[in-house]
């Protein structure tokens, strides 16, 4: 899969205009996702149950409070196991894994020639302060060329995604005001793609091909890798080949 939508070639005209990019972090910049997935199997092979692609979808992306009751819920776990002592029993095998993340493909080209090309970068992640601190202990060059970083704890971001409130927030930050319309969001969940849409913003998703086809829609486009990503179709700098 190369991309879809309309406007393929960057010769055309661009989809938007972009002048401001937003970055979700987890499952798109740093490959955490499969952490979440591992140690939530776990955790439900204790009871007898198996973690598949639909729960996954509804929980990515969630801040942690609000994936836990999903987790809960959609299990049928109420009355064995509280979306706090869900979060407590994966807390330590989480803590544990993040310091290995690594960057998924394509991620430094894109943030290197961003930077080189002065475009202001901002990340909004439903990741609270703790997990953000361990995810990117080993990756402090990158994030030092953001401009700011929201994360799903801060007091701005009274709802998770896919409420806009985080993506609303990173746009309010950047210097000299910009509109919704200039931002241009990456994500990989379903509930960041209604969140940038809600905010009003483009969004295009990276979404893990084991995810049904029916979450991409909302996406104004779907990339298999952030290398397919043509910066010139929304009216960034191309990259020099
Ligand atoms: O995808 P993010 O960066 O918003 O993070 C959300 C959770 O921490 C993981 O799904
Ligand atoms: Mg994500």
């Amino acid at each position: 899969m190369a991309s879809c939508g309309a406007g393929d070639a960057a010769s055309a005209q661009p989809r938007a205009s972009i002048s401001h990019v937003i970055f979700d972090m987890d499952g798109l910049l740093l490959d955490t996702e499969g952490f979440y997935t591992e140690v939530q199997e776990k955790i439900l092979a204790r009871y007898d149950k198996v973690f598949d692609w639909s729960l996954k979808a509804k929980m990515m992306g969630k801040k942690a409070a609000e994936s836990a009751r999903i987790f809960v819920d959609e299990c049928g776990l109420n009355g064995l196991l509280t979306p706090e002592q869900f979060l407590e029993e994966r807390e330590s095998m989480l803590q544990a894994l993040f310091p290995s993340c690594t960057k998924l493909p394509g991620v430094l080209r894109l943030v290197h020639h961003l930077h080189a090309n002065g475009v202001p970068m901002a990340v909004a992640t439903g990741s609270h302060k703790r997990h953000f601190a361990l995810k990117t202990q080993n990756h402090q060059e990158m994030f030092s060329l953001m401009h700011h970083v929201v994360m799903g704890d801060d007091p701005e971001v009274k709802a998770g995604k896919p409420s806009p409130d985080i993506f609303l927030a990173a746009m309010r930050r950047f210097e000299g005001g910009v509109e919704p319309s200039k931002c241009l969001v990456f994500e990989d969940a379903p509930s960041g793609v209604a969140a940038a849409k809600n905010a009003g913003m483009s969004v295009v998703m990276v979404p893990d091909p084991r995810l049904d086809v029916s979450y991409h829609k909302g996406a104004d486009q779907v990339l298999s890798s952030l290398l397919d990503f043509k910066p010139a179709e929304w009216g960034l700098p191309a990259f020099k080949e």
